[in-house]
């Protein structure tokens, strides 16, 4: 039978070569399109660890191979977020895409965040691979926010232990000294106050991290700023990360990788400049008490990572708790130019508590119970605008059956914090009234912005109290208005410069010598009295 459709095969080639040469190419390219379609088939349309066969939620049908990848692209960096929100309004509470050999599932409600993040949390804790992002870029230490579960448990323990109860109680009272240095800063140097708000966050963190008050340059701050942009712009632009079985393709053989290895080693530059000196002090008994001292590289911890692995976990923690800090407090300086009304109730909250006139006091991390339009507001600035369009995936360790669907293991769960947070009345609207329902002090309760189930923010409690004590303090001290025109959509998160124009004033003489006395009093007056060069 086979010889003898080789026969006929041989007879058609001989009497008509070039018909038969089209043939076989057709044949030739359409197999070879089947076997790349099966070996790169997106995650969610294979079959899981229970065999059964995927039943997903609609979505776009995307282009053949890469899916939706170029919605997604466009759909992130859209400041109005029009697709993302489209997700949401076409198809409901949960839309599936597929993005190259992925499948992400987008959240687009509270209600099934809370089923799939929160209350399935043990089954979808784990990440996807991205080769790029978790791997060359970060010397094969991988980005403790994109590991995935194996990898991820060892240091999610020790940063655990760090950021969360009593640890906290003592970091107040850094972040109220960093704070004052901040308001200080703003009065001395009020055109550059969105340096001010990344200074504090990165002091903060540092301080935790490797024990020292921040002392660097602006060049070396800007090069942390950089890197961070240039590695959170890495996450998802190469296809070695949505086909991850590409990178075991020879390295010349992937596209881009010169310039992937060229940001590790920009990376690791940065770090080791930082992680060095403390190290070499750690080792030499003269440190002070810090995350890398006393938990990273102390025996008793039994931290079981290397020194570089250290290294990445103190570097990304830097990373990870500095720029988003910084970016919510230039969101809050959006907020008070759009939204004088909102400011103008922060600072009567603030006044009732701490006073006006002679007795008037600073804010402290203490009157958080009693200040909750202030908690209010912070909830309100995370939600208004987003850091995080969406959240890295949540990836499925096992199959999922929900509300009818089955995921197979290996599905992505996004969440979608552009359409959540417009599950409100107005949602355009900068409304901290919204959160006033007794939940204020609980950041997390109805935000979804640090993400949720077993892979929260690290962070969160810290970055709630940085937003709290840094958003009472500058509504009671200083007015903001526009100094120039600027698109209230646009806030240049990125940007190391001025991200939109802003005049600074303090609210009146006497709040200067509040913040004066109190700068002195802490001893960080000269501080922030010393040009950007050395802080
Ligand atoms: C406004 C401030 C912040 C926002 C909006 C934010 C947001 C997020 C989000 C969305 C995630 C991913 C969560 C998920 O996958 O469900 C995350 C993870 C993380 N954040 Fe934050 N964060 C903030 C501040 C901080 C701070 C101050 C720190 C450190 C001190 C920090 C450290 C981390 C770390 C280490 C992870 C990785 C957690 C893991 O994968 O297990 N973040 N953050």
């Amino acid at each position: 039978m086979f010889s003898a459709v080789l026969r006929g095969l041989s007879a058609f080639h001989d009497s008509h070569p070039f018909a038969a040469f089209a043939t076989f190419s057709v044949i030739a390219i359409g197999l070879a399109y089947a076997a790349l379609a099966e070996f790169f088939k997106p995650a969610g349309l294979r079959r899981g660890k229970t065999g059964r066969p995927p039943k997903l939620p609609p979505g776009p049908k995307g282009l053949p191979f890469l899916g939706s990848l170029f919605d997604l692209k466009e759909g992130r960096t859209d400041p109005e977020f029009k697709w993302l929100r489209g997700l949401s309004t076409n198809y409901g509470e949960m839309a599936t895409l597929h993005l190259g050999a992925k499948t992400w599932v987008f959240l687009n409600s509270k209600r099934v965040v809370s089923e799939i993040i929160a209350k399935r949390g043990s089954a979808t804790n784990t990440r996807s691979p991205m080769p790029v992002s978790s791997g060359i870029v970060s010397h094969g230490h991988r980005r403790s926010l994109l590991m995935t579960q194996e990898k991820w448990a060892e240091p999610r323990r020790v940063m655990h232990s760090l950021l969360s109860g009593s640890a906290l109680k003592q970091y107040g009272a850094w972040q109220e000294m960093e704070s004052t240095q901040m308001l200080a800063e703003y009065l001395f140097k009020p055109q550059l106050w969105y340096r001010h708000h990344y200074r504090y966050a990165n002091s903060v963190i540092v301080r935790i991290a490797l024990g020292e008050r921040l002392v660097k340059s602006t060049k070396e701050l800007e090069d942390m700023q950089n890197l961070v942009t240039y590695f959170v712009n890495s996450v998802g632009t190469s296809m070695l990360d949505w086909f991850p079985d590409l990178a075991r393709l020879p390295t010349w053989l992937q596209f881009g990788r010169g310039q992937w290895d060229a940001l590790d080693r920009w990376n690791y530059d940065v770090y080791s400049s930082w992680w060095a000196p403390v190290r070499n002090k750690i080792l030499n008994g003269t440190a002070p008490p810090s995350f890398a001292r006393d938990t990273l590289l102390h025996k008793d911890t039994k931290y079981t990572g290397s020194d570089e692995d250290a290294m990445y976990v103190a570097m990304q923690l830097i990373e990870a708790g500095s720029d988003t800090t910084r970016e919510a407090l230039n969101i809050m300086t959006m907020a008070a130019l759009e939204h004088p009304e909102a400011f103008a109730k922060a600072r009567a909250d603030v006044d009732r508590v701490c006073g006006t006139g002679e007795n008037v006091r600073l804010p402290m991390l203490d009157d958080m119970e009693d200040l909750r339009y202030i908690c209010a507001m912070a909830k309100e600035v995370l939600r208004w605008r987003a850091i995080f369009p969406t959240t890295p995936d949540h990836t499925a360790s096992q199959d999922i059956d929900f509300e009818g669907y089955h995921f197979p293991t290996g599905t992505g769960f996004v969440i979608n914090t552009i359409a959540v947070g417009a599950e409100c009345e107005n949602p355009e609207d900068f409304c901290p009234d919204r959160w006033m329902d007794g939940h204020e002090t609980d950041i997390t309760h109805g935000l979804w912005q640090f993400g949720g189930g077993r892979r929260i923010c690290v962070g969160y409690r810290l970055a709630q109290r940085s937003l709290f004590i840094n958003i009472a303090r500058l509504v009671q001290c200083f007015n903001y208005e526009a100094n120039g025109p600027y698109n209230p959509k646009i806030l240049n998160l990125e940007a190391t410069d001025e991200p939109f124009p802003v005049k600074v004033t303090v609210r009146s003489p006497a709040y200067k010598k509040l913040i004066v006395a109190e700068a002195e009093r802490d001893g960080v007056l000269q501080d922030a009295k010393l040009g950007r060069e050395k802080l």
